[in-house]
């Protein structure tokens, strides 16, 4: 008997589900003993390479393996399966080497018919197109294209490219790695960092030596070849990497930066940046998963609300069954929660000892903590009891909320002399001393009428929180986790990173930070250091989305243009460099006459959606329908149901399956589906009016960038296809076409 290592890589085609058990059963089999009967493994007469097998899956169904002689037991790299016949032809067409440049292992498939997946080489007979007199635009010569470590007929019609559209057909038929070099390079950026991107810096041998099956096996463990191929360690991770589809590649297949990452060791707090779907939330559920293992302890893997927390914790069982996801604090494991129930959840863990926070943070020790304020009645409230010689725009709820959480809670200012002595840097509006003390009042207000009622707010209670927190360290107490991951780390406020950066003594890994400030739509951009988070010098962004198509992401971009964003580092983000390496349909976009016509419009595309679905073995709510506003959504289900066509409308609960979804742009943050459809975006619903920033003309500003980010978050949502539908006027934060 013996046994062998496996090798995988991304699914080819796609096995029904008898078939893919079946080949689990002879991989499995495969794995224990290559030379068992009944597996038929046998090398093909007329093969290009000697190395290729075929072995029998079902009696009509044949596997398409490498053998490669390992350092103790034979290894074997499966390719995929197929008809009998078409597994013969693949078989002898089929080619293993290693890159001659960098050392990367590759398979290569020549003379058949281009199949729609990642690893297929275009045939050279569908060869160059026509000689244009177009200019090229890659800007690199075939010789410099093949010394760089691309395949020859590649390097040869990227180098005569002459638009966009033709280097991303050429990338996503190419191997991996060669592929998104490919962009990378026609994105100008420049080689060097394209080979650090994708680890090819760091070659597995000497390049140019001798092909053999130890060169070929080192080759699968560079992290380019990791992009594709995975070692399969046990049955639990072989019943992962057949079951998976499209969908669970991210568990086995990571970027070779995602992958550094996920595992690297830190010397302090670390920021990862990236535009929408570049897999931020992969890494750090990765990350968590590694952190377990590697170091275990307490680790909090923490976003924005309780939603997305329910999403994290269900993506790292899928990952990572084995890890412990731990219900309370104080425990070793995985505890995954959104902020604010966090906040809750340290505030109740403190019993009487987090009194004392409280009247650090808000001037007394009596009131409720267990209720949360309604903040704009409560403002509206003190506004109207503290009397009105507040000038009218600082009566205004967005700026004694913002005056609030970024200037009150942080400092802990609990009295007028307090607030009258306080810096207010990047608030955007100067008081005098009158104006200030007329503030404090409307906050005095508040407090006191919020201390009767018995409640808290949100920032309220992570200040408080924060507070109690550092306190016990003052007195000795251990922190409450060794690390802390945060997600959708733009939309927290100022009381937020309080909590966070008390939650971990500062250290090495202590606190890592997924963001995007594209896509902040909750609360003004604050920096880190502000809070004692030091990132400089640690901070890191992924370009390559693996979400949404070419066109989805061109136009997601093109919405953000004219704004100036910038990151929690107070760097200005870049938005030009993101880049997928998917194509499909063109964005869709479908003006109507009235909203009578644009509900029709609707109800059409989702029922041609339901179809497709149907046909593809799609789930239902993978199709959304995302709207401004409560109201609309309302509409839109009514809307539609009137027109025979059911959705479901999804609030604060989670998605349940059987129906497209209907939900505000808000509630879709951090989600994806494949198909969706943006409704009523038209003038008069986005951008909002802004009478409410009156008072700062940044916040005006501010205010506007919020919903370019929150269009373009919602448009990053869709995987494959993307409409957007309007009445009349169309919002003038579409881009003018698609
Ligand atoms: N290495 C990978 N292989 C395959 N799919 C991946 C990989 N990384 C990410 N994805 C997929 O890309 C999509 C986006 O990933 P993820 O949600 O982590 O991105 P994100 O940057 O957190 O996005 P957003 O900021 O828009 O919420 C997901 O469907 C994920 O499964």
């Amino acid at each position: 008997m013996s046994p062998s290592t496996l090798i995988m890589g991304k699914p080819i085609t796609k096995l029904t589900s008898d078939l893919r058990k079946q080949t689990y059963a002879f991989l499995e089999k495969l794995t224990e003993d290559d030379s068992s009967p009944g597996l038929h493994i046998e090398p093909i007469k007329n093969s290009r390479d000697s190395r290729v097998r075929t072995g029998r899956v079902s009696l009509q169904y044949r596997a398409v393996l490498f053998r490669l002689d390992g350092p103790t037991h034979p290894a074997y790299v499966f390719v995929g399966v197929w008809n009998h016949d078409d597994a013969i032809v693949r078989a002898q067409k089929s080619e293993l080497t290693v890159n001659p440049v960098n050392g990367v292992s590759e398979i290569h498939f020549l003379d058949v018919d281009p199949q729609p997946a990642v690893d297929v080489k275009k045939p050279l007979v569908e060869a160059a197109p026509a000689r244009s007199s177009a200019p090229t635009i890659l800007g690199y010569t075939t010789a410099e294209l093949r010394d760089f470590g691309l395949d020859g007929d590649l390097a040869a019609r990227a180098a005569r490219a002459t638009s966009d559209d033709e280097i991303l057909d050429l990338a996503e038929h190419a191997v991996e790695w060669q592929g998104l070099a490919l962009l990378d390079l026609s994105a100008g950026t420049p080689p060097e960092v394209v080979r650090e991107k994708l680890g090819l810096d760091r070659p597995v041998d000497a390049p140019g030596g001798e092909v053999t099956d130890t060169t070929i096996l080192r080759g699968f463990e560079h992290p380019a070849a990791k992009l594709t191929y995975t070692f399969i360690e046990d049955n639990d991770e072989l019943r992962r990497a057949i079951e998976q589809e499209d969908f669970g590649a991210w568990r086995v297949f990571l970027h070779p930066e995602q992958r550094r990452y996920a595992t690297q060791a830190t010397s302090g707090s670390f920021r990862l940046t990236g535009g929408a779907g570049t897999g931020k939330t992969v890494v750090l559920l990765h990350r968590a998963d590694d952190l377990a293992h590697r170091r275990g302890g307490r680790i909090l893997l923490t976003t924005f609300t309780t939603n997305l927390a329910g999403e994290l914790s269900r993506g790292l069982r899928q990952l990572a069954p084995d890890v412990t996801q731990t219900p309370a604090l104080h425990q070793e494991g995985v505890f995954v929660s959104g902020i604010d129930a966090l906040a809750s959840a340290v505030i109740k863990s403190a019993g009487g000892r987090i009194l004392g926070a409280r009247k650090t943070v808000l001037g007394a020790e009596d009131g409720g903590l267990g209720r949360r304020t309604n903040t704009v009645e409560a403002w509206q409230s003190a506004v109207a009891a503290a009397g009105t010689d507040l000038p009218l725009p600082l009566q205004s709820v967005a700026f004694l909320d913002a005056e609030y959480a970024e200037v009150i809670l942080p400092h802990r200012l609990i009295d007028l002399a307090g607030y009258l002595k306080v810096r207010r840097p990047g608030r955007g509006v100067r008081l005098n001393r009158g104006e200030r003390t007329a503030v404090w009042r409307v906050i005095e207000s508040y407090r006191l009428s919020s201390r009767a009622a018995g409640s808290i707010d949100f920032r309220e209670a992570a200040a408080i929180a924060a507070a109690y927190l550092d306190s016990e360290a003052e007195t000795g107490h251990r922190r409450l986790f060794d690390h802390v991951l945060v997600d959708e780390g733009q939309d927290l406020s100022p009381p937020h990173w309080l909590l966070i950066r008390s939650l971990a003594a500062v250290g090495p890994d202590d606190v890592f930070i997924a963001e995007d400030s594209h896509q902040r739509i909750y609360g003004r951009r604050i920096t880190l250091k502000q809070f004692g988070i030091a990132v400089v010098g640690r901070s890191r962004r992924l370009t390559l989305n693996y979400r949404t198509t070419a066109e989805i992401l061109d136009f997601a971009m093109r919405v953000l243009e004219p704004g100036a964003y910038r990151d929690l580092d107070d760097e200005i983000e870049k938005s030009s460099d993101y880049r997928s390496a998917r194509g499909g349909p063109a964005v869709g976009l479908r003006p109507c006459a009235s909203l009578t016509e644009e509900l029709a419009t609707a109800a059409e595309q989702v029922r041609t959606w339901t179809t497709e679905a149907g046909l593809s073995d799609q789930p239902l709510e993978s199709i959304a329908i995302l709207v401004r506003d409560q109201y609309n959504r309302d509409r839109v289900v009514t809307g539609l149901a009137e027109r025979g066509v059911t959705v479901r409308s999804i609030d604060r609960e989670g998605t349940v399956g059987g129906a497209p979804v209907v939900m505000t742009m808000h509630r879709a943050k951090g989600m994806e589906f494949r198909d969706v459809l943006l409704f009523g975006i038209g003038a008069d619903s986005i951008p909002r009016g802004f009478s409410e920033y009156e008072y700062s003309e940044s916040e005006v500003s501010d205010a506007l960038l919020r919903e370019r980010s929150l269009l373009y978050v919602a448009a990053t949502r869709a995987r494959d296809q993307l409409v957007i539908t309007w009445a009349k006027q169309s919002s003038p934060l579409l881009p003018a076409s698609a």
